[in-house]
């Protein structure tokens, strides 16, 4: 089995190492010369890593013909680069492959899912199947082996298994799923949650208010991704529920971070003016809140983290005004 990961960056290298333990054949093509000599010859990513050191077998290479006669493509890349990463790979591979994907959102200007994007490009013959591997799973801590959970989401249950055995091993359990479309929205959405968790936190909020955030994001990832014809217990799941909490709560999170920022700013100027790293949420809230508008679908969180992000909003302006919106019932999906 030859598996190639496509990005140098946090998590492909995290899932690389993973193969390395589980004694896969894996190399890693990124297009940072800096951090793949970094990854061979010091056997770090200090970009993203302090003080870890990776498995010493692991190999980078910025060559991108090592995808030639790969059984596996992982794709890690932000979600902005999946398109034009599938175009650069398709005329190289010369089998049916798997394209595994581990990135969360939606493509900047159709707003499709992954899996979708990915079977646009990547032609028919040189594709087995997609199988997004998914869950809550912060890079960070995988790298230094913490107990995680994931999920191999597939309409091909073969594939997804073939990815589950892969990748499982005593600090990574995988399991298995086939509601694509409800697991690749629900990852996508809980980042611009995070965002919004980041914010109230920045704002000086505490635990009721974190609680009430991440209860009521839920709420609405089901209605939207029921909405897109995901399953409503999919989001009871890793790739619901499960992400929602790691990335709402954690200090690993680059979407809490880029949120608490805003929030302590009360502005989202500084993140606009100094971000550098790879902040999913805000694309997405774009996303999901045009096309919400478009099919009425009801999403005051990630709208009011747009209307910060783009629109100049104030987040304590936002955080009230969703506290006062009209009362209601509680459950309304
Ligand atoms: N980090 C995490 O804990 C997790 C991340 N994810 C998801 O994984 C995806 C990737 O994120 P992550 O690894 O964290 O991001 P990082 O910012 O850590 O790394 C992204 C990497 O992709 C590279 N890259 C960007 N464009 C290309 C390209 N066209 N060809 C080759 N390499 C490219 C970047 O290189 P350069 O710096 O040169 O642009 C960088 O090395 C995101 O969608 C994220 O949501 C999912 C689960 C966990
Ligand atoms: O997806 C993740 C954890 O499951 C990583 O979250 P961030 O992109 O917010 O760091």
């Amino acid at each position: 089995m030859k598996v190639v990961v496509i990005g140098s960056g946090s998590w492909g290298t995290g899932l690389a190492q993973v193969l390395c333990d589980n004694q896969v054949d894996v190399t890693i093509y990124g297009n940072c010369a800096e951090e793949i000599r970094d990854i061979n010859e010091n056997h770090r990513n200090s970009k993203y890593f302090d003080d870890v050191e990776i498995h010493s077998s692991l190999r980078a290479t910025t060559d991108i013909e090592v995808v030639r006669g790969a059984d596996i493509v992982l794709l890690s890349v932000p979600t902005i680069a999946i398109e034009s990463v599938c175009k650069q790979i398709d005329p190289l591979l010369n089998k049916k492959t798997i394209v595994v994907n581990a990135s969360k959102g939606f493509h900047p200007e159709t707003f499709e899912r992954m899996s979708c994007v990915i079977r646009k490009n990547i032609s028919e013959e040189h594709l087995s199947s997609v199988v997004s591997l998914i869950g809550p799973s912060h890079a960070e801590e995988v790298v230094i082996r913490m107990l995680t959970t994931i999920c191999a989401v597939s309409l091909n249950e073969e594939d997804a298994k073939i990815v589950q055995e892969t990748f499982s091993n005593e600090y990574l359990r995988v399991y298995t799923g086939n509601d694509e479309i409800g697991s690749e929205v629900g990852v996508a959405i809980k980042n611009a949650i995070a965002v919004a968790s980041g914010v109230l936190s920045g704002l000086g909020y505490g635990d009721n208010t974190r609680a009430a955030l991440i209860t009521r994001g839920l709420m609405e990832m089901t209605r939207y991704g029921m909405a897109m014809g995901g399953r409503k217990e999919t989001f009871m799941g890793l790739t619901g529920i499960g992400d929602l909490i790691v990335t709402c709560t954690s200090k690993h999170s680059r979407n809490f971070q880029a949120g608490y920022e805003i929030g302590k700013h009360n502005s989202a100027k500084y993140f606009w003016d100094n971000n550098t790293k790879t902040v999913e949420g805000v694309r997405t809230a774009k996303a999901v809140h045009e096309t919400a508008e478009k099919m009425g679908i009801d999403m005051p969180i990630v709208s009011e983290i747009y209307h910060v992000l783009f629109e100049g909003a104030e987040p304590s302006e936002s955080a009230k005004r969703l506290m006062l919106r009209d009362l209601k019932t509680e459950i309304d999906l």
